[in-house]
């Protein structure tokens, strides 16, 4: 069977006579029993359930912690989508793939190929700036992207909804076309002009442009847990936390405060003191160590520290420092809200898991956190705000279309957050945030303070950042510059494209029940590999961008909770992912970019525990990467198989020589001129030893 035939097998699967009995209930009911789904559109998401205006007390208090729930449960819709299993069981893969239950070794060659040229999910390596895995992430809410960044998308396997179930069964059904998955821009959202006016009809309008009629989603997630041993529960820091006090850290640009040692000498208020006693900190980060002193001076900051070395804190703590230090103005139930913080992250549970920090830092403070992303209900967003926002926690589609629709002003932002800063800068989200900043109200970067964080940071994208910040803004970086965390163990082995599979599970078989991320680079793949892993009876969910939101958000909690200890994902989760006890990432296929590959190991080994990471290298796709990842292997001080290097010094790549090599290696603040440039250890003292960093020159 070719490659169209596989194409046309996954698109219209045959029905199998093992298909089993589909389970739906499993998959569409919230934390409450209540279904958590889309509906028919209905005349309006936002009437859909009144919004209870009692009780709002102003200063002193948390924010009610109660409405969410109720929201849910009024609003929440018996779901019409039409049970199919089939696809990925039994004989459902056709002659490619599965028969009688099992995937077949050796036949599967078409879809290897079919996947690594999916234009459906970008596959194009792109090397600096990358519009790789842009599929995956969330690029906002509207039907269609202006600029045409980004590829067409076809309504087609991703209607493919994959269950996986604990006991290694796999169910697949279809749903309709355009049902609020989750990555790119959805089907039924609105893209925002540089007017400001929406060039299309969003959800609440009724989702509906010209001919199309998409189903509204009406996904609204599951409040967190508001008690406040949940709101604070965290993982413990691991044995190499303290070895932080070694990194070297470097800071540029002018008057630079001194970095703090500890958490009392940031002269916090007692109720953040307390937050973050329980929440388990005892000692500072090196990056919060500079960072959190940067901030509270009112400088602007571009920050770069290895993964789960705990940037969150490092923003959350001096903006709430400052916002209980200054009061805030918005008050709950205006129609339009004003915060003082917008925090934008690129992806859905990223931005959300960042709120969750945020609601705990800010508990028992005056100070209210919201959180809006694409793939809910808009109006259960509109409904969040609406009860007060003072920060701001929202996906760049989502953001923009509040602001379209006049429910988030932007004149009283003081601090505007970018995690995964490089992310949010490059061509994918580029744009979006350039409109962010030039949208009516908001106020010019001479007059807010702008955050950067991220742990890699290409220098196109710091000279891009530029115009986000003031020009005396400091530069932290903490280590290399896009380094990889060295409390992961990395190893790279030569795995040809036809062993993956078994080599994954062999794998998989040694590591037992440990938590462990694999990483594909397509969507496609990764329903795939779930639904193998599923059928070899190796417990596995999976998350990426075709996936609906509530799909998404439970396979998260699934792996969370070791209920599935193995996550099959796309680069949606790659970055910032914060799940406690990771403690191994197999990238099944490596990504297009050296960057993208320490995001995604950098999902274990977090906080000071170690953590491991195996890589396939097949020769026949991934040569481009031998020389970064050589580099990435010997800074972090990792063995470097032979094989490798030799591949790396035999691979002409292009670009990899000069001083634009997009996003291979920055090292250091790209201000060429800058003075005042300090290197000190995070114990503070200055070091005469600073390694110099290694740049583009040096490399060859
Ligand atoms: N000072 C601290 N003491 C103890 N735990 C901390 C401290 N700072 C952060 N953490 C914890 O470390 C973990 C990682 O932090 P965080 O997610 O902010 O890392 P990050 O640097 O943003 O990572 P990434 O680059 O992957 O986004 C979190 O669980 C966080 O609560």
């Amino acid at each position: 069977m070719g490659d169209e035939d596989w194409e046309a097998e996954i698109i219209k699967p045959h029905v199998s006579s093992c298909v089993p009995v589909f389970e739906k209930d499993r998959y569409s009911s919230g934390a409450n029993g209540d279904t958590f789904n889309r509906t028919p559109a209905s005349s309006s998401e936002m009437d859909d359930g009144p919004v209870r205006r009692d009780h709002f007390m102003r200063s002193g208090f948390a924010a009610e912690r109660s409405l969410g729930n109720r929201d849910a449960g009024e609003s929440n819709k018996r779901e019409n989508t039409t049970t199919m299993g089939g696809f990925g069981v039994g004989k459902s893969f056709g002659n490619r793939g599965f028969s009688n239950n099992k995937f077949e070794e050796g036949d599967s060659s078409g879809f290897w190929r079919e996947s690594h040229n999916d234009c459906e999910d970008n596959q194009t390596r792109t090397r600096g700036f990358s519009k790789r895995g842009d599929s995956e992430y969330e690029h906002g809410e509207g039907t269609q992207r202006t600029g045409g960044l980004f590829g067409s998308r076809r309504p087609t396997l991703g209607g493919a909804e994959q269950c996986l179930k604990g006991n290694g069964d796999t169910y697949q059904r279809r749903s309709g076309s355009g049902s609020g998955r989750g990555g790119y821009k959805g089907f039924n959202e609105e893209v925002i002009t540089g007017s400001g006016k929406n060039s299309l009809k969003s959800e609440t309008e009724g989702g509906e442009s010209g001919d199309t009629q998409a189903p509204k989603i009406t996904y609204i997630p599951p409040p967190p847990p508001e008690d406040e041993d949940s709101i604070f529960a965290h993982y413990q820091t691991g044995i190499n936390f303290d070895k932080y006090d070694t990194i070297l850290v470097e800071v540029s640009g002018h008057d630079a405060p001194p970095a703090i040692l500890t958490f009392e000498e940031a002269h916090l208020c007692q109720t953040l003191n307390n937050n973050i006693a329980k929440a388990g900190y005892t000692k500072l980060t090196p990056v919060q160590k500079y960072s959190i002193p940067i901030i509270l001076a009112g400088r602007d900051l571009m920050a770069c520290a290895q993964t789960g070395s705990g940037k969150t804190a490092a923003f959350l703590l001096p903006v709430l420092a400052h916002m209980m230090r200054d009061g805030i103005t918005a008050s709950r139930f205006k129609d339009l809200q004003e915060p003082e913080c917008i925090i934008v992250a690129p992806t859905r549970e990223l931005i959300n898991q960042i709120y969750l920090e945020a609601r705990k830092f800010s508990f028992g403070t005056c100070v209210r956190a919201v959180v809006i992303y694409g793939g809910t209900q808009f109006g259960h967003s509109v409904r969040q705000i609406v009860q007060g926002c003072n920060i701001l926690c929202a996906t760049p589609g989502r953001l923009m279309d509040i602001i379209g629709k006049e429910k988030i002003g932007l004149r009283q932002v003081k601090y505007l957050v970018l995690d995964e800063a490089d992310r949010m800068l490059d061509m994918g989200f580029g744009p979006e945030m350039k409109k962010l900043i030039s949208c009516p109200g908001m106020p010019s970067k001479e007059q807010r303070q702008t955050l950067l964080f991220s742990a890699t940071f290409p220098e196109e994208i710091q000279r891009l950042a530029g115009e986000f910040l003031k020009s005396d803004y400091l530069f932290v970086a903490v280590g290399q510059v896009g380094g990889a965390c060295k409390d992961v163990q990395q190893t790279i082995i030569q795995v040809g494209q036809y062993s993956k599979r078994e080599k994954l599970v062999e794998i998989l078989r040694n590591i037992g029940d440990e938590r462990t991320m694999v990483f594909v680079e397509t969507k496609k793949k990764a329903d795939f590999i779930a639904t193998f892993l599923c059928q070899e009876k190796i417990s596995t969910t999976s998350i990426h961008g075709d996936r609906e939101q509530r799909e998404r958000e439970q396979a998260l909690g699934d792996f969370r909770c070791g209920k599935c200890p193995v996550l099959v994902a796309t680069s949606v989760a790659a970055r910032g992912l914060d799940i406690e006890n990771v403690q191994h990432v197999i990238n099944l296929d490596l990504p297009s970019t050296i960057d993208e590959y320490v995001h995604r190991i950098g999902r274990t080994g977090r906080c000071g525990n170690t953590g491991r990471a195996i890589s396939f290298f097949d020769p026949e796709s991934d040569n481009h990467l031998a020389q970064p990842l050589v580099k990435v292997l010997s800074d972090a001080q990792q063995d470097v198989p032979a094989w490798l290097e030799e591949i790396a010094f035999s691979t002409y790549v292009p670009g990899f020589s000069g001083s634009a090599r997009g996003n291979v290696f920055s090292s250091v603040d790209t201000r060429k001129n800058y003075q005042g440039k300090s290197t000190l250890n995070t114990a503070g003292f200055s070091s005469s030893q600073a390694p110099i960093p290694v740049d583009d020159e040096s490399w060859d």
